[in-house]
């Protein structure tokens, strides 16, 4: 089974638009599980445009799913987690200026750091991912770093699946095969919407996870939240 993790940073955004809490990330949160999501995502980022890192505290007592918190460990991001300690983290390099998450890790360039943080978080029981590229040495790499689990950036896969989506996923079925071999956990992740995410599913059968926001939140203002997390599901369960 795969897990549908509903990330609700696009809610944020809603609502910093205007100040004000409508409409209620909190909410919006307990009514993605009710409506059948399998956890709940967020990626704090240092400006907050999106979620706050005071939304990532108000989340966590009432959120009964798996709770997932993206981003890049600065100090700040890492004392966060720490404090909430949610079932899993996932590492992700994004610059501070950038509109979204754009690559995933260099696994081998930055292998003391990674473990050196992803230490930190496991010696409080916190499941990790790191956010990687479909490229087999980096998920090698990734290996080494003694995380959980990796997340394949998906931007790629999804740009290229109207043109060929046989060439798209291929890269990334290769990757998933050496997750496999090195025993990490696989999630999934960007860009992901309702064309794509079936054969994806269909090529990466160890896949465990994958968190979807923008496109998610985008179908939900035409088919409504409710409609739009079975949907996704229902991608994912066929
Ligand atoms: C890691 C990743 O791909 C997502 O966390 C993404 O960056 C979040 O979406 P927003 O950039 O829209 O907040
Ligand atoms: N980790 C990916 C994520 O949380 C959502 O990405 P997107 O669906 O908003 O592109």
């Amino acid at each position: 089974m795969t897990k549908l993790s509903v990330n609700i940073n696009k809610i944020a955004t809603l609502r910093n638009a205007r100040g004000g809490n409508r409409p209620n990330v909190v909410q919006a949160a307990l009514d993605c599980e009710r409506f059948g999501a399998q956890g709940i995502t967020v990626h704090p980022r240092p400006d907050e445009r999106h979620i706050r890192y005071q939304d990532v505290y108000d989340l966590k007592p009432v959120v009964t799913t798996e709770f997932n918190i993206e981003g890049n460990p600065t100090p700040d991001f890492i004392k966060l987690v720490l404090d909430v300690k949610p079932e899993q983290v996932t590492l992700v390099p994004d610059a501070p200026d950038a509109i979204t998450s754009n690559a995933g890790w260099d696994t081998l360039k930055h292998k003391d750091f990674l473990i050196d943080v992803i230490a930190q978080f496991k010696e409080q029981d916190i499941r990790t991912s790191i956010f990687v590229d479909p490229i087999e040495a980096q998920v090698e790499g990734a290996a080494l770093t003694g995380t959980d689990r990796i997340e394949l950036y998906t931007e790629a896969y999804a740009h290229h699946y109207l043109s060929d989506r046989e060439k798209a996923v291929a890269p990334y079925a290769r990757a998933a095969r050496v997750a496999q071999q090195v025993n990490l956990g696989l999630n999934a992740g960007h860009d992901l919407d309702l064309d794509n995410l079936k054969y994806l599913k269909e090529k990466l059968p160890n896949l465990a996870e994958v968190s979807i926001g923008h496109a998610l939140i985008c179908d939900a203002l035409y088919l409504g939240l409710e409609n739009t997390i079975q949907l996704y599901l229902r991608q994912l369960n066929a």
